[in-house]
């Protein structure tokens, strides 16, 4: 699945223009971190301007440990209309916090829309920020009851996914979220040319922005639907090559 995060309400048509080549519209605030967390209003609103066929994922932030505060901010999210919650465990230093954040976070969600979606995120360079290995996120999805295990990069700085975790270490995340039936969620600054590792290992969902943006600059540039398009037909075509079992091109 493609999941492609607009910055508000504008970006979110576009993507709504594109509506047929993505999976899940992310709604999040660049400005407020990696994962940054939108409005309660414009999760709201994007979720009236998208396809009502189109799910609406929403970031609730790079948190901090503190389990009361997140389930509440996730709550907030699902109210407001989105089916895919996403938490970045940015403060969480161990798993057992990350355990402690998710499990109030899927009860809080799950309380009110059992059908929601919860998604634990990790970060890829999490070295450099001093939050829990990339490689505990399965388990701390699978012992909170979250839905999918995600990584996206804390820092954009032109650094990418693969720079931070390898592709043998990123298929190894996707190896021990599905053996926990979870799904495995990407992201980090990827290219189209990421794009037959990241389908080779077997990932679930591919998330994007600055890729899909003018110039590739996710600060300054808007979501092109043309390049949402372009993105999504490289997508299908190494998918194509896989389930035809052709070695993945690059
Ligand atoms: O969830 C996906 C992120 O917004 C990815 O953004 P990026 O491709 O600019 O790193």
């Amino acid at each position: 699945m493609l999941l492609i995060s607009p910055d508000g309400v504008e970006e979110a048509l576009d993507c709504a223009k594109a509506a047929q080549h993505l999976d899940i519209v992310d709604v999040k605030k660049p400005d407020e971190g990696s994962l940054g967390a939108n409005f309660p209003w414009i999760i709201r609103e994007i979720r009236e301007a998208v396809p009502a066929d189109k799910p609406v994922s929403a970031t609730v932030g790079d948190v901090p440990y503190k389990p009361g505060t997140v389930a509440q901010a996730a709550l907030g999210a699902v109210v407001s209309g989105a089916t895919y919650i996403k938490v970045g465990l940015y403060g969480c230093t161990t798993p057992d916090q990350g355990i402690d954040v998710m499990r109030a976070v899927v009860r809080a969600v799950k309380e009110h829309n059992p059908d929601a979606l919860v998604v634990a995120s990790g970060y890829a360079d999490a070295h450099r920020i001093g939050c829990v290995n990339p490689l505990a996120v399965p388990d701390i999805a699978a012992r909170s009851g979250a839905d999918a295990a995600m990584l996206d990069t804390a820092v954009k700085d032109g650094t990418r996914l693969f720079d931070h975790v390898p592709p043998d270490v990123c298929a190894e995340f996707v190896r021990l979220a599905h053996a926990s039936g979870r799904l495995a969620a990407l992201a980090g600054s990827v290219r189209q040319d990421d794009l037959g590792e990241l389908t080779r290992i077997g990932t679930d969902i591919v998330g994007v922005r600055g890729a899909v943006c003018e110039g590739g600059d996710r600060n300054a540039g808007r979501i092109q639907p043309h390049l949402v398009a372009a993105f999504r037909a490289e997508m299908d075509r190494h998918d194509r090559e896989r389930t035809a079992g052709l070695p993945a091109a690059r």
